[in-house]
């Protein structure tokens, strides 16, 4: 670690610094020491802090790092790392000039400082601590007093007066512990009168200041009287979040000593690497400061002209903004509000994208969160109740984007969520006009933004007026139907084993689900909006509610008791029509998303019957299902929408322990017209089996003819190999394809027909609960039905080169496996049956051949469960998971998660929400 020179005058930061001798260069002579000191000693906090001095052996101009544990020799100035080394050396040297200390400490987190310094206090002493600190601070003084004999005290420190009784008389005050401002309410002690406060009464009890807040680029307690500084390094210091450290900064000699001791004997120092990226990121403290205050400081004024509780010392009235100026130079890039309703609260937390939702701050990007159940979730509720910590509360750590975006995007999360809406007394000034007014003005530009909109309740005239006109023209304008908590749903893909695109015309086919599956999550908005996000498609869209063409909807609406109201059996084609214009008016015109819009939109619209009947909500929808591959993702998909628009409509109630056969078979149904958007004319059969799981045989009801659902359940113990040829294609155009050459050639396709039933049948029979086969007998049989459905397809030429590349790789010796295609074909996943007896090493080996040509090969678990509901009570009242621990950024709308998890990660993230129904 770095000992300097103490310097007497701590007042001036900079001239403890120019007392080091770092600077001074053995070329040099010592007046030219003393004229490089003297220069330095002028330099203001942005110039020392970019300047690094490396004292290499090689003139590195940057500080090189001794990734070593040991050095050798014996008489060196550095041995083991754990009680020195080079890169954190320079890194100690370079922070204690930025604080203008005796010495400063690089540690591996800000808590390890704080543990440090804990260290000095003996059991029987007493600490002072604020009323209002971070949670983690809050633990582990906690865990000092229940544990270390200390006798911990929390005050409410902006009023100094109170540390009066605790000192002096019988008190063994050793420690007085202060933020300031403080987190996360922002409130401010005065440091310089506290520190002489205590100083009078208890003059051995050291101050310490926990600074992150503030940074040495905006406080320097250590001259205001403070013995020892520490802050999280992970925090502005380095600015990145790429790296976690805590720095200590002593006063003096004296506190210099212990600290020291302790760091070495636990080796909490931080490690060289790490270090090196501090110093790396500290070089541009005052740079990303400067332009995160300034946002700040819009985004305060911003949230206080709409009328929320901001707690920020940049404002005007925060109640000691004078004392923050007299000890600080900025108001720092950390501020809360409140808005009185903890459910309006996550709304908005989980309606923003640029603002991420995460713990911490300091970091260059901008960051959103809860403390209550976040940073702050160690205090229990009761303490946080009794210390005035809001369970509402929202932190926003502003980064350094542009603070235009940042407020886009807090803006438009306000107002879904239903914190602010429109102005209608005021009349918007052009959007030109007022991104003008930025470049000139941003702080008028800000409250210009903030004109537009206002908090619901205090509603103008003019508000109301308008309202009750909307209304009395039937135009619902706010008392739209609500839906209660947020609905999270999931169903899976399926194979079809045989009988595919036959299955369309009236031949049974033989399916099973897949352990892949859809996962969507239909959250209440407040705005009037209803909105579509599917991560997997880049899809993201929100409609006016009252913009959709309502008046198009099917007049008949077969009732079947109040609200179960049965799926239409053919599409509108009208409402259609006008349901693709839309999705397109919104530029999106790839065949994907368009279609799984028009999807959604359709069956919003036509499941609540009536503009009346709708609700406000965001879906979203994320799936682990390979899009287009032929294992039914579109029916996943479309099981989702279906299960999630009844269930919120309570024409399903959620179950206890699973979904009646009415319930599933009207689930069905509306995913059924789902497919029908997507598909055109499907058989129905991957709605059938991604409703219901396991494995069915399926035969459409055509022409009169009956149709039949029975549930297979010997297949389970085949073991399948699915290859994904990751080639496209589109189920619509090769179902109408063989629809075509039905046409043009009905002879030939029947006799196809014919053979596919025959091959249908008697895997229903091998398949099914009846007559037990010898295995070796039942294997052999399937891999014939396998082979021959495979050619049938060919016929119906729905194969794709790359099918029969896998087909002949998969068949040929030593292999001599069967494989078909599945699903709609031309491209997609190949299905490959693997005998009991096939040897390991064989299939190793030709997956790792499949994998060489190209393809994704997969052993599958066939047979899971079907459609699933995430279960009321793992959720709050307002429908988000409650119970987990802190830090996890729980209690947000579980959207949130779904749309940050990423494809790969959304089985886990579902799996670890609670409890599952399943039909
Ligand atoms: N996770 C998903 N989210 C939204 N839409 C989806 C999703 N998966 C599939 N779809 C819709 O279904 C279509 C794919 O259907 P299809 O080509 O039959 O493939 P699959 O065999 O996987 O069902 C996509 O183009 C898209 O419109
Ligand atoms: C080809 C077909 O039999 C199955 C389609 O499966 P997929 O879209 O490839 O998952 C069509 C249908 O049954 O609707």
């Amino acid at each position: 670690m770095f000992r300097p020179q103490y310097n007497e005058d701590p007042s001036s930061p900079t001239e403890s610094s120019l007392a080091t001798s770092i600077f001074e260069s053995p070329s040099h002579s010592v007046s030219d020491a003393d004229k490089r000191a003297a220069q330095i000693a002028k330099w203001r906090f942005s110039t020392l802090a970019a300047n690094v001095d490396t004292k290499d052996q090689y003139g590195a101009s940057s500080t090189p790092i001794y990734q070593t544990a040991t050095f050798k020799g014996v008489n060196g100035e550095y041995d083991y790392t754990r009680s020195g080394n080079p890169t954190r050396g320079g890194l100690e040297s370079h922070l204690a000039r930025l604080y203008g200390a005796y010495s400063a400490f690089a540690l591996s987190t800000g808590m390890t400082c704080l543990d440090m310094i804990l260290r000095l206090v003996k059991p029987g002493e007493t600490v002072l601590a604020g009323d209002d600190i971070y949670g983690g601070t809050n633990r582990l003084l906690t865990y000092l007093s229940t544990h270390g004999g200390v006798d911990v005290r929390h005050l409410d420190t902006t009023r100094p007066e109170l540390l009066l009784p605790h000192l002096g008389g019988g008190n063994k005050v050793t420690m007085v512990l202060l933020e300031s401002p403080t987190n996360p309410l922002l409130k401010i002690a005065d440091l310089g009168e506290i520190a002489a406060l205590v100083k009078s009464r208890a003059p051995n009890a050291l101050i310490v200041v926990d600074n992150t807040m503030m940074s040495p680029y905006l406080q320097r307690p250590l001259h205001l009287g403070a013995d020892i500084v520490y802050d999280s390094g992970t925090k502005y210091l380095s600015g990145h979040h790429d790296v976690m450290a805590g720095v200590i900064a002593v006063k003096d000699e004296a506190v210099h000593k212990p600290i020291a001791f302790m760091i070495n004997s636990v080796g909490s120092g931080l490690a060289p690497f790490d270090s090196f990226l501090l110093l790396r990121g500290v070089k541009t403290i005052s740079l990303r400061m400067d332009r995160q205050m300034a946002t700040a400081q819009l985004v305060a004024d911003y949230l206080d002209a709409l009328g929320f509780l901001v707690h920020y010392p940049g404002l005007k009235h925060h109640p000691k903004r004078d004392v923050h100026y007299k000890q600080a130079t900025g108001a720092g890039a950390v501020l809360s509000f409140v808005t009185d309703d903890k459910a309006l609260s996550e709304r908005i937390v989980g309606g923003t994208r640029l603002w991420g939702i995460s713990v911490s701050f300091g970091a260059v990007n901008s960051l959103i969160s809860m403390p209550c159940m976040m940073s702050h979730a160690s205090i229990s509720a009761a303490v946080r109740a009794e210390r005035g910590l809001p369970e509402n509360l929202i932190r926003l750590c502003v980064g350094i984007e542009d603070p235009r975006d940042l407020i886009d995007d807090l803006e438009a999360a306000l107002l879904s969520s239903g914190a602010i809406i429109h102005n209608l007394s005021y009349s918007p000034q052009n959007p030109t006009k007022v991104e003008a007014i930025f470049d000139t003005d941003p702080s008028k530009w800000i409250l210009e933004r903030a004109k537009a909109f206002r908090r619901p309740g205090e509603e103008s005239a003019m508000a109301r007026l308008v309202q009750g006109v909307k209304r009395s023209l039937g135009m619902s304008a706010t008392e739209r139907k609500k839906v209660e908590g947020e609905v999270v749903v999931s169903a899976p893909g399926k194979v079809i084993l045989f009988g595919e695109h036959a299955v369309v015309h009236g031949v049974t086919a033989i399916a099973t689900s897949v352990n892949l599956r859809c996962y969507a999550a239909l959250t209440p908005r407040s705005d009037d909006k209803v909105a579509l996000e599917v991560p997997d498609l880049g899809l993201e869209m929100a409609w006016d509610i009252d913009s959709l063409p309502w008046h198009l909807l099917p007049i008949q609406v077969e009732q079947s008791g109040s609200s179960r109201r049965l799926a239409d059996k053919d599409l509108d084609a009208p409402l259609l029509e006008a349901l693709e214009e839309v999705v397109k008016a919104g530029n999106v015109n790839v065949k994907s998303a368009l279609g799984a819009a028009v999807a959604w939109l359709y069956l919003y619209m036509t499941i609540a019957g009536s503009e009346a009947e709708a609700f406000s909500a965001t879906f979203t929808a994320s799936s682990n299902l390979p899009i287009s591959a032929g294992l039914g993702s579109s029916a996943a998909y479309s099981t989702c929408i279906a299960s999630a628009l009844l269930i919120a409509h309570q024409s399903v109630p959620t179950p206890s322990s699973s979904f009646t056969a009415e319930e599933t078979n009207l689930i069905d149904g509306w995913a059924f017209l789902s497919e029908k958007v997507l598909h055109g004319n499907p058989s129905g059969i991957d709605n059938a089996v991604s409703v219901r799981g396991g494995a069915v045989a399926f035969t459409r009801a055509i022409g009169g003819r009956a149709g039949g659902l029975e549930m297979l359940s010997g297949f389970e113990s085949v073991r399948l190999l699915l290859t994904n040829t990751l080639v496209g294609r589109d189920t619509k155009t090769l179902v109408a394809g063989v629809g075509k050459l039905r046409e043009e050639e009905p002879e030939m396709v029947e006799g196809v027909m014919r053979s596919i039933q025959a091959i249908s049948d008697e895997a229903r029979g091998l398949l099914g609960a009846g007559e037990v086969l010898d295995r070796q007998r039942l294997i052999e049989r399937l891999e014939a039905l396998i082979k021959e459905n495979h050619s049938h397809l060919v016929t119906l030429r729905v194969s794709h080169p790359s099918l029969e590349t896998i087909v002949a790789a998969t068949s040929r010796s030593p292999y001599n496996l069967s494989t078909k295609l599945t699903g709609a074909g031309g491209g997609g996943c190949a299905v490959t049956l693997i005998p009991d007896d096939f040897d390991q090493a064989s299939l190793e080996e030709l997956i790792e051949v499949l994998r060489r040509d190209g393809f994704e090969p997969h052993l599958t678990s066939l047979g899971g469960k079907g459609a699933g509901v995430l279960r009321n009570e793992e959720k709050d009242g307002a429908g988000r998971v409650v119970g987990k621990g802190e830090d996890e950024g729980v209690g947000m709308p579980l959207r949130a998660g779904l749309r940050g998890v990423g494809r790969e990660g959304v089985g886990k993230w579902a799996e670890g929400l609670g409890e599952w129904v399943f039909t």
